[in-house]
């Protein structure tokens, strides 16, 4: 690599020696910056390699640099919650200080492998990973979600990207959020994104829902109470939410559900600061962050005298609306196969991929229990099918009979029966052949169930 000058004739200053130490120095100056650009290159290029291998393994996978710092690990080693599994299962340091090829098995059975890297002699780092059988990692070490720390949040749609964007900008303040959205939008996710992003987030991060528990166990469960203030109450008293969320972050689900009574109670906490268990005479000063979540129309039920306007100033000082997933048909796709993956390496299956009808079908489904609906239908289809490839005939029945909307030019031709014999039947796979499917049939196409068996006679179906 080198740097070369032309000049025109004749060279300026040619003979000063300053001009041309000028000219050597701006030429090591310009040398190094492209050997800068190589070696940032040849990094870039490295780095990118190692995350295409860290996807493609299909284990987890840990790099550790030589004191022990992790600089990479893959989506798998994220989901399996493998470093901290690490961490509270071995000494980390010690395994470095071996420095030779080590398998070991985590407290809970997950087995895992070290490898140590060197050049020439000197230790550079070293990398853990999970064991290739996956038989091994089937039993029982996959955990469950809510213990393997935070979720992954699968999206692309412009909205949702924005909200969490949002909310991680917030998370660094103490101001009060309602978060907004249909049930199983991820509310209860962005709630603990947000705790886990605060100056909070060694507090604990305490959930209640108010429309789970009866109306009157929910003030001695939000603000505890003392001993002997009520039949049957524990001696000593007991600690509420509110209290135990103390330093931390407070969820309150479905904060719509919660009675209006209560509602007076919990805006004086968040004016005075202080709690007052039930039966108790003290006020105790607290500190919590809340969250408050709803899928109610907030603004209808003040309207209608069902929820104070005041508390809903308090609580959505910042307010964040989680789109439900048919508007963002675009993360629909993405969701399934961060499903599928998930599923068939909780289930020990080979990873399966969508039909291109299934696909089209999932993807205008309006799936009206969001997320949570399609997890759910993604695991029962990855239990049941053992097929490599999932077609409309093992998706759930709601979901085969849903069919979007068509143009009314097709509608009109469907009523005046110019529906095809395949188009037909394919319908009728789709609806099923129980009387209740064809029912089903019958008013998706807007006819009665008597002209039904009359085209399904006419195509001898
Ligand atoms: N963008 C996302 N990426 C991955 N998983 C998600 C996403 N959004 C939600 N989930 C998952 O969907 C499930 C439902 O989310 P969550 O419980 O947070 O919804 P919710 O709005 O609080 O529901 P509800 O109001 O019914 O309690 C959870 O398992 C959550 O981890």
């Amino acid at each position: 690599m080198g740097v070369g000058w032309q000049f025109g004739e004749p060279a300026p200053f040619a003979d000063s020696p300053s001009w041309l130490k000028l000219m050597v120095d701006i030429s090591s100056l310009l040398a190094s910056i492209l050997q800068q650009e190589k070696s940032r290159s040849l990094g870039e290029l490295s780095r990118q390699a190692v995350e295409l291998c860290g996807q493609l393994l299909g284990e987890g996978l840990i790099l550790f640099d030589d004191r022990g710092e992790v600089i990479y690990q893959n989506e798998i080693a994220n989901e399996l919650n493998l470093y901290r599994q690490l961490r509270e299962g071995i000494d980390i340091n010690k395994l470095l200080q071996n420095r030779k090829e080590t398998e070991l098995l985590l407290n809970n059975s997950l087995p895992v492998r070290f490898r140590p890297f060197y050049y020439d002699r000197d230790y550079l780092g070293g990398a853990v990973f999970t064991r290739r059988e996956r038989r091994e990692v089937k039993n029982g070490a996959f955990e469950p979600r809510e213990q393997a720390g935070l979720p992954k949040v699968i999206c692309k749609n412009p909205k949702l990207v924005k909200a969490i964007s949002i909310a991680r900008q917030v998370a660094l303040t103490d101001s009060t959020i309602l978060l907004r959205g249909e049930s199983g939008t991820g509310k209860e996710m962005f709630a603990r994104i947000i705790h886990e992003n605060s100056p909070r987030k060694k507090g604990p991060f305490i959930a209640i829902n108010c429309a789970a528990i009866p109306e009157n166990l929910l003030e001695s469960e939000l603000f505890g109470y003392e001993e002997g203030s009520f039949t049957g109450a524990r001696r000593g008293g007991k600690p509420g939410k509110i209290e135990l969320a103390h330093r931390g972050t407070l969820f309150l689900d479905e904060i719509g559900d919660m009675p209006p009574a209560l509602q007076a109670k919990l805006l004086r906490v968040l004016q005075e600061k202080k709690i007052e268990r039930v039966g108790g005479t003290r006020p105790v000063p607290i500190d919590v962050r809340i969250i408050a979540a709803t899928h109610r129309n907030l603004e209808e039920m003040i309207a209608t005298g069902q929820f104070r306007e005041d508390l809903f100033y308090r609580l959505s000082v910042i307010p964040i609306y989680i789109p439900p997933l048919r508007e963002r048909p675009e993360d629909i796709e993405l969701l399934l196969y961060y499903y599928v993956k998930k599923y068939c390496i909780l289930l020990n299956k080979e990873f399966k991929t969508f039909t291109y009808d299934a696909l089209q079908l999932l993807k205008a489904y309006p799936w009206p229990g969001n997320i949570r609906e399609l997890e759910n239908t993604v695991e029962y289809i990855v239990t049941v099918d053992d097929k490599e490839e999932i077609g409309v005939e093992s998706l759930p029945l709601p979901i085969r009979r849903f069919y979007p909307p068509r143009s009314s030019s097709e509608r009109k031709n469907m009523h005046t029966g110019r529906i095809s014999r395949e188009e037909l039947a394919e319908l009728l796979e789709r609806f099923g052949y129980s009387t209740e499917g064809k029912r089903e049939l019958a008013r998706y196409l807007g006819i009665s169930l008597a002209t039904l068996y009359r085209w399904l006679k006419k195509y001898k179906l």
